[in-house]
């Protein structure tokens, strides 16, 4: 669930020296979010309004929905949220009402990459489904990052399919 407060979700939070990985605020808006979020894929600007309505949106999920971001304190205001990651839980029928983790929307700002940030993220994600009693967590990259999501302990299996609007 993305949340309003860090108190409000204290099992996703993790600190390792200054940088902390915890949910995603509200007020990440104002730290660099959607600019972070360019870097991986189109992400025009949103109004405080449009994102605040994407947000509630999206924590209204709750615990189906899980977005992570690395915040680094000692950064300028604008730029403190250095890389993020979302986790969505899909629940199914099959194995008794089982569920399946999907990794998406990994990004670490050019500038902080090759300090292990992608990696703490990706792995705090990975704890989280598997504390949400996922029986296995997915993802979709390019083979460039076979080696990256390696590291991040993932397995190669199946081959991806998409059809874009
Ligand atoms: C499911 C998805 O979202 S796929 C989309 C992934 N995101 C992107 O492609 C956006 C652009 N790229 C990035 O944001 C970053 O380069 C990321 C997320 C791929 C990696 O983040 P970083 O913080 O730089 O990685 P991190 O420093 O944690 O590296 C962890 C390990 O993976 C290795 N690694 C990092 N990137 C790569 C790569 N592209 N290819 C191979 N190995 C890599 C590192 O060398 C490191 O290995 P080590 O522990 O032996 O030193």
């Amino acid at each position: 669930m993305a949340s309003s407060s860090p108190e409000s979700a204290p099992a996703a939070a993790e600190t390792d020296g200054s940088v902390q990985i915890r949910r995603l605020e509200v007020s990440d808006r104002e730290k660099g979010f959607l600019p972070l979020l360019s870097q991986l894929s189109a992400c025009p600007e949103l109004t405080a309004s449009e994102f605040a309505a994407c947000f509630a949106d999206l924590a209204a999920l709750g615990d189906d929905h899980v977005i992570l971001v690395a915040e680094d304190p000692a950064a300028a205001p604008e730029r403190r949220i250095l890389a993020t990651g979302c986790l969505f839980v899909e629940r199914k029928f099959l194995r008794g009402g089982g569920k399946v983790g999907h990794v998406e929307d990994v990004v670490v700002d050019a500038a902080a990459r090759g300090r292990g940030l992608g990696l703490r993220v990706v792995r705090r994600l990975v704890e989280i489904s598997k504390e949400a009693g996922c029986y296995k967590v997915i993802l979709d990259c390019t083979p460039e990052l076979r080696a990256y999501y390696a590291k991040c302990g993932f397995v190669e299996k199946g081959v991806q399919m998409a059809i874009y609007f």
